[in-house]
């Protein structure tokens, strides 16, 4: 998973900084977002800059033994059942400040939580080119277990800088992801039908948008489709009317995984590690399946494309391949776990909180699709290409305030392979950091106005480029990222051309469970756009 989960009880035991590693440059992985250049100026006369302050000065969430900052936590949100700590951040930062130490329940050592976008930006420039977070503990342990490689999202070190290597040319670049963008219209539009035809079957009122149409299955199976297209150059069959069953329990596992971590990780490590409870069991059970699933549909399309070679021209799959002789394929096969894994939730969570937005703004909604029509032209059959793309100026600003406003990973991490002044205090090298990118991203320092949908505030200059990091930064930063861009526009140009998304109200409750997702299914309505279309139905 491309998240970082902040657990609420201590789970995974610190692993120690590999200093050696940081002095290697990763050629291709280092380059992919650059950091302002430090500002030097204090450092010339050292006079001049105030001596940092220590760690211990840092304000300290109040702390029991074992416990931690445990009761704080749920002073602070009552209802904190380990799905809420997106919430727990911005009420620690509004008490204590931007810069706080909490010790996490159960853990030996305290964890710096930061709110500013200013010390993000001294944490990520202290990064170095192979950075390190902490890693999902369960996904960790599986692999482990199973005698699996680590794969991109967990793996650390040099190991970590061969697969992101490989794996970032063929996707990272905004130019090769949107290169696949033509793979995926067909999926695209075949879930346009599976919408219409849902409508329908819902009944008249739904079909007129009176009533609530719950599409995070028609939405999980379009992005499980495009990034399968894209990975594997294959399509699974998930849109079909009778959609391949491997896709519905893939899709099926994927949200088991994901909505039992919250859960998971309040428990106590011994607890999850034996499965003590129904939700570990469920988790670990949901994890296997989408390696077992993931791990089939990669050596079937392994093996026909052995008998012909000529199937992986173009894929993902194929120039990972062709460039790099040093991935094992087993390493491919976790890669490929990982992509998929990291690929399908995200997406299609990120449209949902989209759709409810537009529903919510029918004046924004006819501005983007005014842009859409200008750039596309208004008959829904025809294709999105890379050139339309590049024209789309309001829709990557819709897509990046929604992101901001619902950021789907509400929290990152890293681990500082080197002593550092955060916010004037100096961090020893090893300090875990937590960012707490959804409470910045939230504070009306940064955005006027903050909780309120304004996609044009995206034409100023002036945005702080640390205040709203939906994909984190630097070297590890989100892989996917060109992808899921690229994705969720051929999606929103053809959504917007066929139908009206009517207003709903707003998602009553947000839970974070590895991803920040609406607690019920998220209120949406459509109506299709034509009277032309709608007499098709
Ligand atoms: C809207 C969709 C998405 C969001 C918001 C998102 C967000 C993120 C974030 C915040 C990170 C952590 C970055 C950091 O630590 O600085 C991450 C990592 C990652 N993401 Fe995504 N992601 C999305 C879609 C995707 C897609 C489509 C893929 C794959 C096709 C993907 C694959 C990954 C991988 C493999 C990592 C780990 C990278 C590494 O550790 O080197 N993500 N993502």
């Amino acid at each position: 998973i491309c998240t970082v989960r902040v657990p609420v009880v201590a789970t995974s035991t610190n692993i120690g900084i590999r200093t050696k590693a940081t002095a290697v440059g990763t050629a291709n992985a280092s380059t992919c977002s650059k950091l302002p250049p430090p500002d030097l100026s204090a450092r010339a006369d050292p006079a001049a800059a105030p001596a940092p302050k220590p760690f211990e000065a840092i304000p300290r969430v109040p702390t029991l033994p074992v416990l931690g900052a445990a009761l704080e936590f749920a002073r602070l949100e009552p209802k904190n059942t380990g799905q809420k700590f997106h919430e727990v951040v911005k009420k620690l930062s509004a008490k204590y400040g931007p810069i706080v130490r909490v010790r996490m329940p159960g853990e030996a050592r305290d964890t710096v939580l930061i709110t500013d976008a200013d010390m993000v930006a001294e944490v990520l420039r202290a990064e170095g080119p192979i950075p390190r977070r902490r890693h999902v503990p369960t996904w960790e342990y599986y692999r482990k277990q199973n005698g699996l490689p680590m794969g991109l999202v967990l793996d650390d070190g040099e190991d970590w800088k061969r697969l992101r290597s490989a794996v970032q040319t063929p996707i990272f670049p905004p130019k090769n992801a949107h290169n696949y963008c033509s793979a995926i219209n067909p999926a695209t539009a075949q879930a346009m039908e599976v919408i219409k035809e849902g409508l329908r079957r819902a009944g008249p009122r739904t079909l007129a948008g009176e009533d609530l149409f719950a599409m995070e299955e028609i939405t999980m199976r379009w992005s499980l489709e495009a990034v399968t297209t894209i990975i594997l150059g294959q399509r699974l069959g998930a849109l079909d009317a009778e959609p391949n069953p491997l896709a519905l329990e893939m899709i099926r596992a994927n949200n088991t995984a994901v909505n039992t971590t919250g859960p998971v990780f309040i428990m106590p490590e011994f607890v999850w590690r034996n499965q003590l409870t129904p939700a570990a069991r469920e988790h670990f059970e949901a994890i296997k399946t989408i390696t077992d699933l993931a791990t089939r549909i990669m050596n079937t399309t392994l093996t026909e494309c052995a008998k012909d070679p000529a199937k992986l021209h173009g894929t993902f799959l194929g120039h990972v391949l062709q460039r790099d002789a040093t991935i094992t394929r087993d390493e491919m096969l976790a890669t490929a776990v990982d992509l998929l894994f990291a690929g399908i939730d995200t997406t299609a969570r990120s449209l949902l909180n989209i759709m409810n937005l537009l529903g919510r703004h029918p004046d924004m909604q006819a501005k983007l699709r005014d842009e859409i029509n200008a750039v596309v032209g208004t008959d829904p059959a025809v294709a999105v290409n890379a050139t339309h793309l590049a024209q789309f100026k309001y829709l990557k600003n819709v897509i990046k305030e929604a992101m901001r406003l619902y950021m789907i990973v509400p929290v990152n991490a890293r681990i500082l392979p080197r002593d550092a002044v955060v916010g004037g205090h100096l961090l020893p090298q090893g300090s875990e950091v937590l960012l707490g990118s959804q409470a910045i991203a939230h504070k009306a320092k940064y955005f006027a106005d903050p909780l309120t949908f304004n996609p044009d505030r995206w034409e100023s200059k002036d945005i702080h480029p640390f205040a709203s990091l939906q994909f984190g930064f630097g070297p590890r930063m989100c892989v996917g990222r060109r992808i899921a861009e690229m994705e969720m526009s051929v999606f929103l140009a053809h959504l917007l051309r066929r139908f009206e998304i009517m207003p709903a109200h707003a998602p009553k409750e947000m839970l974070y469970n590895v991803l920040l997702s609406s607690a019920g299914p998220m209120p949406l309505k459509f109506r299709p756009l034509s009277a032309m279309m709608a007499s098709t139905l």
